[in-house]
């Protein structure tokens, strides 16, 4: 048995090999960097440390580079050219598909067959279900949930800071995370976890699960490409005994990751078995008269797959992996940026004293207003509470341009989800907005063709750090670029970008584009707004290294016992 086992091993590694030799790439032509070993681009792609290697792509390669593949792999493109963008994620979108390597992550990861692991017109089907449940009408109808988690933040903040001396020094991150979790909890599932009690069994859970099945899951990437095989694995009964025996795995990370996304999936089933058992009971009516007044998301979304044709209608395991994919797509993205936003505040004191006093003058506005609307209790369209409340509602969060511009302008600078991963079905020929250099002929190119297979990384924070888009000032933080513009007035020559925010990468842009971007936008203003109205930051002594896990993570310099971010706060 031993010989066979060592044999047919040799014989696959043979195989391997003479492909790898007689592999001639279709990108020699194109310029990119050398890798830092033989194994190819992919240990520079997914390197923890390696953020400078993404972010210097465009300014030394150009808006295509070719990441040479190495001794393991084909060749690969990087790409943040504007048009060819708008090609990949829009005109070709069906095309470059998202990677089986993400798919059949997100697959384990959400139970099932959501919006992250399925193409085509089974993903289009489930947006028409999904994409209604995020208009901006629906999201300031989440307002008053929204403060009652921000009230909760800043009491649990408060109480901290009373019980410490002076000056002491506070993380952050671990502010956001709870604030974060707990509103898409509330807001999205209608349940909480409890999560300013620091004894709340069900938050620490939760929290340790939904933070360490990324992390892991980036430990892993050799083996991602395998996932998509490995969950669709016939007959079930032999995927099932095989991943019995994880837990005896002699390697932390794939047992981690698999108690990490084996520990949020019965949350998401009680949720649906809830809504449903309370739907059974009452109808609509008994799910509009819940704690969220049939307003958080999965209300919404139980309510729109009622109402679709029989065709449309997903069923319960795509109801889940829907609801698992928003909760993900959720927390680890805007809990890390909103710490991000409160460190870069903490370092400038000057850009918190403005953002202050332009709440400062909202709520003056509101107060000294005659109107019908402020002598109402709360706003006809959000629910806000206005009489004698400080809380600004949704349309008074948005109308503030100053801090607007710092929301777009840290979401631009430190762009959250660095790059996402494509696959070319076919051989197409995309067209690009910046020429690019044939290595050896040094003859223009307006155009490439990229084969089929190829892999295709969309540079997000690349693009959008790139001086020929942003103008020579576009590695410095400037809200200023912002005022008075919109979207495309505020790159260097009036570029458009294929974003689906202002103009950015940020939250991707086409039919795969974040649908939780408005939800995420109104999280952050309201969190910050009532985050400075009530306390004040300042640096502390660390230095914070982001690193590039699938989302960035915050982690003090020097010190990887965990994610945090260190600032001192004082009340006001
Ligand atoms: C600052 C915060 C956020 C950022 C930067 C962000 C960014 C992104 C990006 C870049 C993608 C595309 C990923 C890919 O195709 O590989 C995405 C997808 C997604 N996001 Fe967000 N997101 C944020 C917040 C949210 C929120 C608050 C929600 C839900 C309430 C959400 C739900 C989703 C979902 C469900 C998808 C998958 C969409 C699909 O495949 O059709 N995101 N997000």
């Amino acid at each position: 048995m031993i010989p066979l086992l060592v044999a047919f091993t040799l014989a696959t590694m043979l195989i391997f090999l003479f492909r790898q030799w007689r592999y001639r790439s279709p990108y020699e032509h194109i310029p990119g960097p050398a890798p830092s070993s033989l194994f190819g681009y992919l240990l520079d792609l997914y390197n923890p440390e390696g953020l400078g290697w993404h972010f210097q792509m465009t300014e030394k390669f150009g808006h295509v580079a070719r990441l040479k593949g190495g001794i393991v792999g084909s060749d690969a493109l990087y790409i943040t050219d504007p048009t060819a963008l708008h090609s990949i994620l829009v005109r070709d979108h069906n095309v470059f598909r998202n990677s089986i390597e993400f798919s059949g992550l997100f697959g384990i990861v959400h139970h099932g067959d959501g919006l992250a692991s399925v193409y085509d017109d089974e993903h289009k089907k489930q947006r028409k279900l999904i994409d209604p449940i995020f208009t901006p009408n629906r999201i300031s109808k989440l307002t008053p949930l929204f403060y009652n988690v921000a009230r909760q933040m800043k009491a649990s903040l408060a109480a901290d800071l009373a019980s410490a001396p002076p000056g002491q020094e506070i993380d952050i991150l671990d502010v956001t995370v709870r604030t974060s979790l707990e509103l898409i909890a509330q807001a999205g599932l209608g349940h909480t976890f409890n999560s300013f009690d620091r004894d709340s069994k069900e938050f620490k859970e939760f929290h340790w699960a939904i933070t360490s099945v990324l992390l892991t899951a980036s430990r892993l990437f050799l083996f991602l490409p395998y996932l998509e095989t490995w969950r669709k694995m016939k007959p079930v009964w032999l995927r099932r005994s095989l991943a019995r025996l994880v837990p005896y795995i002699p390697w932390s990370a794939p047992r981690k990751f698999q108690e990490a996304s084996e520990t949020m999936y019965p949350i998401y089933q009680t949720v649906l078995e809830d809504k449903k058992r309370l739907f059974r009971q009452g109808g609509m009516e008994a799910l509009e008269e819940s704690a969220t007044s049939g307003k958080d998301l999965m209300t919404l979304l139980f309510k729109s797959n009622w109402e679709a044709q029989t065709d449309d209608k997903m069923p319960d395991d795509v109801v889940i992996a829907n609801l698992s994919a928003v909760v993900h797509g959720a927390q680890e993205t805007t809990s890390g940026a909103l710490s991000r936003f409160v460190s870069l505040l903490a370092s400038n004191p000057s850009l918190q004293d403005q953002l202050r006093e332009e709440l400062r003058e909202a709520r003056d506005v509101r107060h000294n207003s005659t109107t019908i609307r402020i002598n109402s209790n709360t706003c006809a369209c959000c629910s806000t509470k206005l009489k004698g409340s400080d809380e600004l509602d949704f349309h008074e969060l948005n109308d503030l341009p100053f801090l607007d511009a710092v929301c777009r302008e840290t979401l631009r600078l430190f762009t959250p989800v660095t790059f996402v991963l494509k696959r070319a079905i076919e051989d197409t020929v995309v067209p690009l907005q910046y020429p690019i250099r044939d290595v050896k002929t040094g003859q223009e190119m307006h155009e490439i063709l990229i084969t089929k297979g190829t892999h295709v990384y969309v540079g997000l924070a690349a693009a959008n750090r790139s001086a020929a888009i942003w103008g020579p000032d576009a590695s410095v933080f400037r809200p200023e670029r912002w005022f008075g513009k919109m979207g495309h007035e505020s790159t260097a020559e009036n570029t458009r970008l294929p974003g689906l925010y202002s103009n950015m990468m940020t939250f991707l842009g086409g039919p795969r584009a974040c649908p939780g971007m408005r939800f995420a936008i109104h999280e952050i203003k309201l969190v910050l707004s009532t985050l400075l109205q009530s306390f004040a930051f300042e640096k502390a002594s660390s230095d914070i290294d982001w690193k590039l896990y699938i989302t960035l993570t915050p982690y003090v310099a020097g010190d990887d016992t965990g994610p945090k971010v260190p600032v001192k706060a004082y009340p006001l």
